[in-house]
């Protein structure tokens, strides 16, 4: 049952969401829901090539169509110096295509016409010579000699977009020389894609009578949007006004600017009438940023007892046509280095090669830290691999190797200093709660009859939070984040923060946070996010960093605050400061416990009875720079059965135990998880964006590219053990992308666990019905 929004002290405690009564009734306000007066509707004409020139754009039949007021082509951005626009990797992008296409569905005109049908029938008309050029698919090809270079606009003549290592080759190569035991293992994660419910999409509404643009924009970073937009259109900063409504979902995809945005700006401005450009779902599958599509090849030494020694990964990263990858600007392939995992290894080291193909551009950071996924993926998978080969449980070879709970702060081989954490404690509870040995015995006598049955473990460490300021930016702009709160006359609060929620639950937590610090109920505190106008300057929400950074600044700008509040206390109860005490709900005399005044009471005072010299007023702001990253990390285990005669996995439990730290709101964090689980359930089982040799996507809508629904999703069971970040202002971690991070393995371990009385050692993801079949049916176990 969740908790009233009224109680004190809300804390740790299961206050219901104080968003949903808004969300589901129908009442949020999405972008699509915008409608101003004389609004047009923009529609983008799209590449059929993959790889192709273009010849010739002849707009004249479309410009001609009814209803249509504008066509922009790469061409009309060009003479504004807008035909591209930088990525968020510090590569650039092409917003409409001048002389060449790079992916299938890139951008190459746009139309603007009076309604959305007026404008879709009008870019059919748009007549495009194209000269098809050879595709590259493969990212292996792309770096032969053979490979045609993509891109070139760029000086250096080559598909590798970069190469980038971590960690100690040389220690790492002399561990490999002596080892006893020594696995390697290829793994691909495939290319999936964060496709929210809510497409991408914005309303551009130029005023040119106060030289004001206000860009209502599906966004995840507001604030970062705004100065992007103001550095690329060269409008002052300050005439520029960001408003992200609500947000039907995020996961990744709504951090970059996309070119619809441009258009959108550049249609507004040249037609002085408000702009929509709302995205179709394949538009949004096929042409907005990508996650994941990694290939990785890892390798362990170990003792023969089960102890790793040390770690080798080599990786290939598809990053398609331009580097769009959400990466803070000092770390090209992401914090992937954190692939050493909740382990102890005495040396890694970690190579990444980004690759240029004609794909669309990427990747996001999907429900993952940068691409944390990935390499949480990787070492659990290729820890079960030793595990097999050991002949070892594989509890047993992690419970051997964890970095044990005093190591912390632990320093990992490629150099991050990981906070907490007790991983034992955390698989422990695990394996207690799932009956794991019951599980194995059961599984023993099901072997015996022949019959496949899986039992999974994933005990990964993630690493969330962005910042640290110093290590952490995104184009030069440092990964802190902000809050702002005031109190009125009569104990109400207004709290603003850089972040911006999509159904994460901020308004929410947040409020329980400052109720917390204040002395209030969630009831009384309203949150507020998104307004660059009125919020104080963030990063963004994602990668799990909005408890971690803004979080610790809604503490910190609370205890101001309180700071002050103790002082007006103090001249109400007419006593020195130091002999007020603060209760967590009430002020009082040192001693004199029946003499205190509230939070309400001090608001009031702030107003009409301050303390001679002290300013009038009750608010404050903080921006908060953590002083390292939070590591969160969880013990999964999957039960999965196999089905003989079609191949088909069925999920018979899954349990997840996280360990987040403190939690703020413990009904929340269940349902983080929940929805987490199932995407990573959707990526183990049913997704991927595959490419045929023309380039030619195959999955650009969800017949192809599968979600999930509730008929498909197992029954979750979540519990919790709790280690604080020692740093953090409450010890709260973040936790939304734990579960994606951590499930895909889990599923896959129990997977090939099931098929291991065959031999078998890994299976690619999406683990398809037919491939368990074809591998059921290549060992003669059915026809
Ligand atoms: N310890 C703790 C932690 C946390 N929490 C809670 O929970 C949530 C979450 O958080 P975090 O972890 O901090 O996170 P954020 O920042 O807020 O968020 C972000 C994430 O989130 C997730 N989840 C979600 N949900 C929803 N509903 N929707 C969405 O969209 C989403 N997305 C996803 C993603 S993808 Mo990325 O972007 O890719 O990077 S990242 C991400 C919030 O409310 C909070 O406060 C609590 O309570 N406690
Ligand atoms: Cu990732």
């Amino acid at each position: 049952m969740a908790l009233r929004q009224t109680e004190l002290r809300p804390l740790g405690k299961p206050v219901g969401r104080k968003e949903d009564p808004r969300l589901i009734r129908g009442k949020g306000r999405y972008v699509d829901d915008i409608m101003l007066p004389n609004m047009l509707h923009l529609c983008v004409v799209r590449s059929p090539y993959a790889h192709a020139r273009i010849r010739r754009i002849d707009a004249s039949a479309a410009l001609a169509a009814p209803g249509v007021k504008l066509v922009l082509t790469g061409e009309d951005l060009a003479k504004m110096n807008l035909a591209w626009m930088p990525t968020l990797a510090g590569d650039r992008q092409m917003v409409l295509a001048t002389d060449k296409v790079l992916f299938q569905y890139q951008e190459v005109a746009a139309v603007v016409a009076e309604t959305r049908a007026q404008a879709e029938d009008a870019a059919q008309l748009i007549e495009v010579d194209y000269e098809p050029l050879p595709v590259v698919v493969d990212p292996f090809y792309a770096l032969t000699p053979e490979a045609p270079i993509l891109r070139d606009d760029k000086e250096k003549k080559s598909n590798l977009i970069f190469h980038w290592e971590a960690g100690d080759r040389e220690e790492t190569e002399a561990i490999f020389r002596e080892a006893p035991v020594v696995v390697k293992q290829d793994v691909r994660f495939p290319r999936v894609h964060p496709s929210p419910l809510e497409p991408c999409g914005c309303v551009a509404d130029y005023d040119t009578a106060r030289s004001k643009l206000t860009f209502y924009v599906t966004s995840q970073a507001p604030h970062a949007h705004r100065t992007v937009l103001a550095l690329v259109s060269g409008l002052p900063e300050h005439q520029i006004h960001v408003i992200s409504p609500d947000v039907g979902g995020g996961f990744g995809n709504k951090v970059p600017v996309y070119p619809g945005y441009v258009c959108a700006i550049v249609a507004s401005l040249k037609l002085g009438v408000p702009v929509k450009w709302i995205e179709t779902r394949t538009e949004n599958i096929a042409s907005t940023h990508f996650a994941r599509d990694y290939h990785m090849t890892a390798e362990i030494a170990a003792r023969e007892d089960g102890k790793v020694l040390a770690l080798r990964v080599k990786t290939v990263a598809d990053h398609g046509a331009f580097d769009g990858a959400a990466d803070p600007s000092k770390f090209p392939a992401g914090l992937f280095s954190i692939v050493s995992g909740s382990y102890d290894f005495k040396a890694a080291f970690v190579e990444v090669d980004g690759v240029h193909t004609n794909k669309p551009p990427g990747g996001v950071a999907y429900r993952c830290s940068f691409r944390v996924t990935e390499a949480a993926y990787l070492i659990e998978r290729v820890m079960d691999v030793l595990a097999q080969r050991l002949k070892m449980d594989p509890a047993e070879l992690r419970l051997r190797n964890f970095i044990r709970k005093e190591q912390f702060p632990y320093r990992s081989p490629t150099g991050w200093v990981y906070d907490s954490g007790d991983y034992e404690k955390t698989l422990r509870l695990a394996l207690e709660r799932i009956d794991y040995e019951e599980l194995r015995k059961e599984q023993a006598e099901r072997r015996a009859r022949g019959e496949f049955m899986g039992i999974g473990i994933s005990t990964f460490t993630e690493v969330v939070g962005a910042g640290p300021g110093h290590t952490f930016d995104i184009l030069g702009l440092k990964m802190f984040d902000s809050a702002q709160i005031r109190v009125h006359p009569t104990g109400k609060v207004i709290a603003r923060l850089g972040v911006r929620h999509q159904g994460q639950g901020h308004e929410t937590t947040f409020a329980q946070i400052i109720a917390e610090e204040l002395g209030l109920s969630v009831d009384d505190v309203l949150i507020e996010e998104g307004d660059t106008d009125t919020a104080p300057y963030g990063l963004g929400t994602y990668a799990s960093r909005s408890t971690p950074t803004a979080g610790g600044a809604a503490a910190l700008c609370a205890r101001r605050i309180r700071q002050k509040a103790r002082k007006i206390a103090a001249h109400l109860l007419e006593v020195g400061e130091d002999d007020v005490v603060w209760d967590g709900t009430a002020f009082s005399v040192q001693g004199l416990p029946g003499r205190s005044v509230t939070m309400k009471d001090v608001a009031f005072a702030a107003y009409t009875n301050v303390p001679e010299g002290l300013e009038p007023g009750l608010e404050a702001s903080y921006y908060y720079d953590p002083p390292n990253l939070t590591f969160p990390n969880g013990a999964y285990i999957a039960v999965v059965d196999i089905d003989k005669g079609t191949g088909a996995v069925k999920v018979r439990r899954f349990l997840a135990v996280d360990d987040c730290g403190t939690v703020i709101n413990p009904m929340i964090v269940d349902g983080q998880v929940h929805g987490g689980l199932t995407e990573g359930f959707a990526i183990a089982f049913m997704q991927d964006i595959p490419y045929d040799a023309d380039g030619n996507c195959l999955a650009p809508n969800w017949m192809d590219y599968l979600v999930p629904t509730s008929l498909d999703t197992p029954h979750w069971e979540t519990d919790r053990t709790v280690t604080p970040s020692p740093h953090h202002p409450i010890g709260a971690k973040g936790v939304g992308e734990s579960p994606n991070v951590g499930s895909p393995a889990a599923f896959v371990n129990a997977v090939v666990d099931a098929l291991s009385p065959l031999g078998v050692e890994h299976i690619d993801m999406p683990i398809y019905p037919w491939k368990v079949w074809s591998i059921l049916r290549a060992h003669g176990v059915t026809e």
